[in-house]
């Protein structure tokens, strides 16, 4: 089938993948279609199994379809990782144990052949937009999880990439340093213009970092609701506490779980 695709950003039209091992056949996703913009910021949200990361892996170039297609800023997802357009970060970011963290910042410079001198500055400026300025001479067994997990999102940053795949970048992380992050986060896509698409287990964090969040329904995946998240791009710390913010909760929780009953009531819900 021939798919036009309209625009540069992050494209998927009724994608679907089974996946088969031995004699196990898995239908992971049916059906699926999401635009996200240039420059906006999406998030996937939804139940343990039901394809989010298929579908990144996708975008990512790691595994192929079995229908439909898939695009990157308007190319295919292996030309679009030639080109170096997109960055995957995830909650496991590898760290060479044995080389300082500005060593594993150049790596990916380091691989696409850039030079000694523009590999030390280009890093330099990654390290220092995430916060990290100082330790670029300790290794990864010397920092903490979210310091790790800033130099792996300034490992993705070197190369400028146009957009940000992130497979639950903050999974692993306490809640004060996860939202801490958000909030960096938020102000380096601002700062780079980059367009984001986040999978996340957190309901509150795909509302902090997305414009539109895409919920899928259980394994075989679709995308069966879409929440617009009306707060622009200039957002704080505050916009929890906005009577907007908690309204958007509800609605996720409902495309999530169906309607909260007396013996379930929606602050009890959580979805793993
Ligand atoms: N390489 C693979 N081979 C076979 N089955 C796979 C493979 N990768 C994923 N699956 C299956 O496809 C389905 C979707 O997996 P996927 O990891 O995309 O879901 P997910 O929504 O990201 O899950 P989680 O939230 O638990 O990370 C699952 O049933 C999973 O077991």
């Amino acid at each position: 089938m021939d798919y036009r695709f309209s625009g540069d950003g992050l494209s998927i039209r009724d994608v679907g993948m089974v996946y088969r091992r031995d004699d196990q056949v898995t239908t992971a996703l049916v059906g699926c279609s999401l635009e996200i913009p240039v420059g906006s910021w999406a998030s996937l949200i939804g139940a343990s199994g039901c394809g989010k990361s298929t579908l990144l892996r996708i975008l990512a170039d790691i595994v192929a379809p079995t229908t439909g297609a898939a695009r990157v800023g308007g190319l295919s997802p292996s030309e679009a990782r030639a080109m170096r357009s997109f960055a995957l970060v995830s909650q496991q970011s590898t760290m060479l144990p044995w080389r300082t963290i500005l060593a594993n910042v150049e790596l990916g410079l380091e691989v696409a052949g850039v030079d000694k001198a523009e590999r030390r500055r280009r890093a330099a400026e990654a390290i220092e937009l995430v916060g990290l300025k100082g330790f670029e001479q300790a290794f990864p067994a010397e920092l903490s999880g979210g310091m790790r997990q800033r130099a792996a999102i300034a490992r993705a940053l070197t190369l400028k990439p146009r957009f940000l795949l992130m497979d639950e970048p903050f999974g692993a992380l306490d809640e004060i340093t996860r939202e801490k992050l958000n909030f960096e986060l938020l102000r380096i896509l601002k700062e780079t213009a980059a367009t984001l698409l986040l999978v996340t287990h957190s309901i509150a964090e795909a509302i902090i970092l997305s414009d539109v969040v895409a919920v899928m329904s259980p394994r075989p995946g679709r995308i069966s609701h879409r929440v617009e998240i009306g707060f622009g791009h200039d957002r704080t710390a505050a916009m929890r506490d906005d009577p907007r913010f908690v309204a958007y909760e509800a609605e996720l929780r409902h495309a999530l779980h169906g309607p909260p009953t007396a013996s379930r009531p929606a602050t009890e819900l959580s979805f793993a």
